[in-house]
């Protein structure tokens, strides 16, 4: 399996579930949104011409409307921004439930621009704060950064691809007050210095803009235990309001979103519509993704026009792309692996071409604005319904008809399987981590004492994947009140000094600073310090951490962080005895079966959306607890509505145990310890002891991928539990 990483070293399945659609619609809010998605440059309808009148009375904001039209270019809000930048400016937070294309991004750029004319004085100059947004990608960011530069809005990102020079100017923004819009990505948030940064940012924090909100749900698609920070984080730096925003979320996820952030559910919530009634919803089955390449290659032929094909794995982007272009299409691959130089490219290239088919994995896409794509197809399973909807979304935002097609085939399942199996450990892991978090070092620390762990080093030790391993901290924290997580710490903090480093010291007569000349030690070129042990001397850590950056930005040093280490704070006594500590791997196991369960209902959903006798449009309408418009049943253009007939998908045939390759497994690896890592293995999932010893490109890897998953695992446990002779 080709890992599809991005910026944060995440894989395809998480950032295939970063995105998806909404709920909650009136008729309303589907002409606005009709409306709105009009060519580009023609005139939208904003949504309160048509929809229903707002929840409270919408204040006027003449500057907003200025903003809107000198620096954006626009005529007219669309959909519901009106509403929201007026609750923002009122002072309220508000959560923003558009669909992609939706124009959620003015919802916070208009605020950060206008917070000083609403102020109208009564701060002084340079004392209008900033807007801080939190955004999981960084290419994102990065986009809308040089938009807003490219309007003459004072915008930065902080973020690692920043040279020292960019960091610097931005540092001096902040401090001169000119800084309007601030991006950085949640695991910034981790980041003590920053915090500490954010908590003194001249003119504070006007407005916090949480993008991809959903993350912080638990009962969404793609919880982040990351993003939980985020609500926590809003209150120690005292943002004056809060944004969520996001294309997708059930009403669950959007309650829990505006619990987190104290949003008033009434009147804070924003939804529309993301029924898109000129998206043709098309599939077909067949037994082999061979057999479909000919129904494809017709289907671009006589459908032409810029287009997405989406396949799970890197290597199938460039198989296929190649097998297009052999029968004489423009095609390209895309996936995260490649250079930056050409992924750049490629999206240019796309941006400018209207025939041009990218071949690619769901790392494409995010970011990608163009308005004339005619056809998404799906070569393979999309991870659930949010995936499917926001792919198929980025199709047709100009309103003209476009196509999307779902190919469907029996192969495509063990791949979902391994993606949906391969976030639970087995039990004997879980029990090891917990035993190793509640060791009798950290059980015997007193309550409000500080247990320091290392995430990736548990990760690989204990063979539990990342995210479930942060997942786990999470339940400890959020269900158990065990623990509490406090901000990571870097232990090292090492320096480089200018010649202006002695000077400032001595002039300062801070504590912090005295500490600092006393307890910096050069080593060749960098000093280090040791900001644990100045703690010991009583001098609170931050105001070392806070000088050491104040003199970063002033470029007095150049500072560099390390050795990271998560920390937590003891928040109740810890179980102490073996069965007490089994109590917590039941419940947390419980769970994680759970999620393991909804990941693999995820993808039968997916199915179920083309295989059942049911308009399609209709039912994905009805999956987000929303509804085709004018109380319709049909969109009478997907493949059922024309054929009336339900795609069946072909399941391939059974196949007979394959004794030689369970015997090579069990002799490639003696140890009988853990049945779910060998099923993982015959099965062709990958995992941290997988990694450490080097198996997955063994023959074995893999070797029982035709298998069913569940009975490998019985097959494997019951050699694990066999008696050794
Ligand atoms: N009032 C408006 N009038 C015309 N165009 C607009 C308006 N608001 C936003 N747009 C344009 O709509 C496009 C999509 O906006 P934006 O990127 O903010 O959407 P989004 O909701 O954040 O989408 P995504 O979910 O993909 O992040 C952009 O090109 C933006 O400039």
């Amino acid at each position: 399996m080709d890992p599809e990483n991005d910026e944060f070293g995440l894989d395809s399945d998480d950032d295939a579930e970063l995105l998806a659609l909404a709920d909650d619609i009136d008729d309303a809010d589907l002409i606005a949104l009709a409306d709105a998605i009009g060519p580009h440059g023609t005139k939208r309808k904003s949504a309160e011409d048509n929809g229903p009148p707002p929840k409270r009375p919408t204040l006027d904001f003449p500057c907003a409307e200025a903003a809107l039209t000198q620096t954006f270019g626009f005529k007219d809000f669309q959909l519901k921004q009106k509403q929201v930048i007026s609750r923002i400016l009122g002072g309220d937070g508000a959560t923003v439930v558009f669909p992609t294309g939706g124009g959620k991004s003015l919802c916070y750029q208009i605020p950060a621009l206008v917070f000083s004319d609403v102020d109208e004085g009564s701060r002084g100059q340079g004392e209008s704060g900033i807007t801080l947004v939190v955004s999981p990608l960084i290419a994102l960011m990065k986009d809308q950064v040089d938009a807003l530069v490219r309007r003459g809005v004072k915008a930065a990102t902080f973020d690692s691809s920043k040279s020292r020079e960019e960091y610097l100017h931005t540092c001096e923004m902040l401090r001169n007050g000119e800084l309007k819009i601030l991006y950085c990505a949640p695991e910034r948030l981790n980041n003590e210095g920053f915090v500490e940064q954010m908590k003194y940012v001249r003119g504070g924090i006007r407005l916090l803009a949480v993008d991809e909100a959903h993350c912080i749900s638990e009962w969404g698609h793609s919880f982040r235990p990351d993003y939980l920070k985020i609500a926590r984080f809003a209150r120690e730096i005292n943002a004056e309001r809060v944004i969520c925003l996001t294309a997708t979320a059930t009403p669950r996820v959007a309650r829990d979103i505006c619990k987190a952030f104290d949003i008033d559910e009434t009147e804070g919530l924003f939804r529309t519509s993301t029924y898109r009634p000129n998206l043709q919803l098309l599939a077909e089955s067949g037994k082999t993704k061979q057999e479909l390449y000919p129904s494809l290659f017709n289907f671009l032929k006589n459908n032409k026009g810029a287009t997405i094909v989406y396949v799970t794995l890197q290597k199938q982007t460039e198989e296929l792309a190649a097998e297009l272009r052999r029968k004489g299409f423009k095609a390209r691959s895309f996936h995260a692996g490649m250079e930056t130089g050409t992924k750049t490219q490629l999206q240019d290239e796309f941006m400018r071409e209207e025939e041009l088919v990218i071949v690619a994995t769901i790392a494409f896409g995010m970011g990608i604005d163009k308005s004339s794509i005619r056809n998404v197809v799906h070569f393979n399973i999309p991870s659930s319904l949010e995936s499917y909807s926001q792919e198929i979304g980025r199709a047709g935002r100009d309103g003209k008809l476009s196509k999307c097609v779902f190919y469907v085939c029996g192969e495509d399942l063990h791949l979902r399987e391994m993606f949906a199996r391969g976030d639970l450990p087995s039990r004997e892991s879980l029990r090891s981590l917990l035993q190793d978090i509640f060791h009798s070092t950290n059980v015997s620390l007193p309550v409000g004492g500080e247990i320091r762990t290392n995430h990736y080093d548990q990760a690989r030790d204990f063979d539990i994947r990342l995210t479930t391993l942060k997942n786990t901290y999470a339940q400890l924290e959020l269900t158990h009140n065990l623990i509490r997580a406090t901000t990571p710490v870097y232990t090292k903090y090492t320096y480089k000094v200018s010649s202006r480093y002695d000077s400032v010291l001595e002039a300062d007569k801070s504590p912090a600073a005295a500490a600092i000349k006393k307890y910096g030690k050069k080593a060749k070129t960098w000093y280090n310090i040791d900001v644990d042990s100045l703690m010991i001397s009583k001098l609170p850590r931050t105001d070392i951490i806070r000088k050491l950056n104040d003199l970063d930005e002033g470029g007095v040093i150049e500072l560099k962080t390390g050795g990271v280490q998560n920390v937590y704070k003891i928040t109740q006594p810890l179980p102490r005895t073996g069965p007490a500590i089994e109590k917590y791997v039941d419940q947390i196991y419980e769970l994680m079966e759970k999620r393991e369960q909804e990941a693999l209902n995820r993808t039968n959903q997916m199915l179920q959306l083309i295989t059942d006798k049911a308009c399609f449009s209709r039912a994905l309408a009805q999956h987000f607890g929303d509804n085709l418009p004018h109380g319709k049943t049909e969109c009478g253009r997907c493949t059922w509505c024309m054929t009336k007939t339900a795609i069946v998908q072909q399941v391939p045939p059974p196949v007979k145990f394959n004794f030689p390759a369970f015997k090579a497994v069990l002799e490639h690896i003696p140890d009988r310890d853990d049945a779910r890592f060998l099923a993982r293995i015959a099965f062709g999932i990958a995992s941290p002891r997988g990694t450490k010893m080097k198996l997955s490109n063994h023959p074995i890897f893999g070797s029982m991928a035709d298998h069913s998953f569940m009975g490998l695992l019985r097959a494997f446990t019951r050699e694990c539990t066999k008696n050794p002779e």
